[in-house]
């Protein structure tokens, strides 16, 4: 079994008594070298829990372990936060009168200034940043400062790096770009990252362990692919995949014979070729999404969407015969 490094067990910090607000009881292990996302909608819990974990916030009930041991409150200690943990916010808290090599080097001792220069080097290497050693952070992209920002929470051994909403700032084409280098970096370096976002592409994409989190609660953990395909919750279900949710008595209509009250599937388990027990459904609507396009589809009064990869197969205003081999009831 790998080795446990953080433990959090029934945490709860609410920052208004009256109102529901902050995060209530929640409980989770994460294992070394993990990388575990924090999802869900805004306002939902994530960066209260990512302080508290980090020791940022006083909690009102239950706790954070490292390494079995309780991490400390503000104020427990003089300087809050975990030393042998990091967290990059999305002010990434760097000078920026100082050259990318001093803002990554000065969190290291001058007892071996040889070491230190070479720790730094490899450091900005693994972040594919040494051709900007020489840039004030004045000077560097939004997603350039970002790479600063996790080399120098990096340098100093750290076991775990909190990151809240790491690719807020970036494009599309950067977003990826970094997620594959944290994915590699955690990898090379065997550090434990926990990473806030509410973009669940970014958990699926990247992470070990989903933490999904929804008014302050904890939903369902998991791995991504158990995740999104056992959800535990039709807000799972819409958040990871968008999925299409019908009543019961609508499901019927498409000939889905439900367990509970809701139908829940995702448009990419909508077969559209014709079998013996296929519906013809209209098609009202086509989205261009790429590579890609969504088909808005009618039947009977209820809609339904469905992916279609070759483009342009079926248009606005045809028939076609629709199969849905597989859905969850709820
Ligand atoms: N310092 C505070 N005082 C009072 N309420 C707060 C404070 N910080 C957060 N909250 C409330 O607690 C809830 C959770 O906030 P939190 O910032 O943890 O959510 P989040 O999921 O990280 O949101 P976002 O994605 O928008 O950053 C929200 O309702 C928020 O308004």
């Amino acid at each position: 079994m790998k080795e446990k490094i953080i433990s959090v067990r029934n945490l709860t910090k609410q920052y208004q008594k009256e109102q529901a607000s902050g995060i209530r009881d929640i409980s989770f292990d994460i294992e070394k070298g993990q990388i575990v996302a924090i999802l869900g909608e805004s306002g939902s819990g994530k960066s209260t829990l990512l302080k508290c974990i980090y020791g940022l916030l006083k909690t009102d009930e239950g706790e954070v372990l490292f390494k079995e041991k309780r991490v400390l409150g503000p104020d427990e200690q003089l300087i809050p936060g975990h030393k042998e943990m990091k967290m990059v916010t999305q002010d990434f808290s760097l000078n920026i009168y100082a050259k990318v090599y001093d803002n990554i080097a000065s969190m290291l001792s001058n007892t071996d200034v040889q070491g230190k220069r070479d720790k730094t080097f490899q450091m900005m290497r693994h972040l594919n940043i040494e051709h900007l050693k020489d840039k004030k952070i004045t000077e560097l992209s939004g997603g350039e400062q970002q790479r600063v920002a996790i080399a120098k929470a990096l340098i100093s051994d750290t076991s775990v790096l909190l990151l809240d909403e790491p690719f807020s700032q970036v494009d599309a084409l950067l977003k990826n770009q970094l997620r594959a280098d944290i994915k590699r970096i955690a990898v090379e370096t065997g550090v434990t990252v926990i990473m806030v976002s509410h973009d669940p592409a970014d958990g699926l994409f990247l992470a070990d362990q989903l933490l999904l989190i929804k008014e302050g609660q904890l939903l369902q953990s998991g791995a991504p692919a158990y995740v999104y395909n056992h959800p535990q919750h039709i807000y799972t279900a819409q958040l990871l995949g968008n999925a299409v949710v019908l009543d019961a008595a609508e499901a019927e209509k498409l000939g889905l014979q439900s367990k509970g009250s809701k139908v829940v599937f995702y448009p990419e388990w909508v077969d559209l070729k014709g079998s013996w027990n296929s519906r013809r459904f209209e098609v009202k609507d086509v989205y261009y999404k790429g590579f890609y396009e969504e088909l808005l589809l009618e039947k009977n009064g209820v809609t339904i969407r469905a992916i279609q990869l070759n483009r342009g197969e079926h248009k606005k205003n045809d028939h076609v015969q629709v199969n849905i081999p597989k859905f969850l009831s709820f």
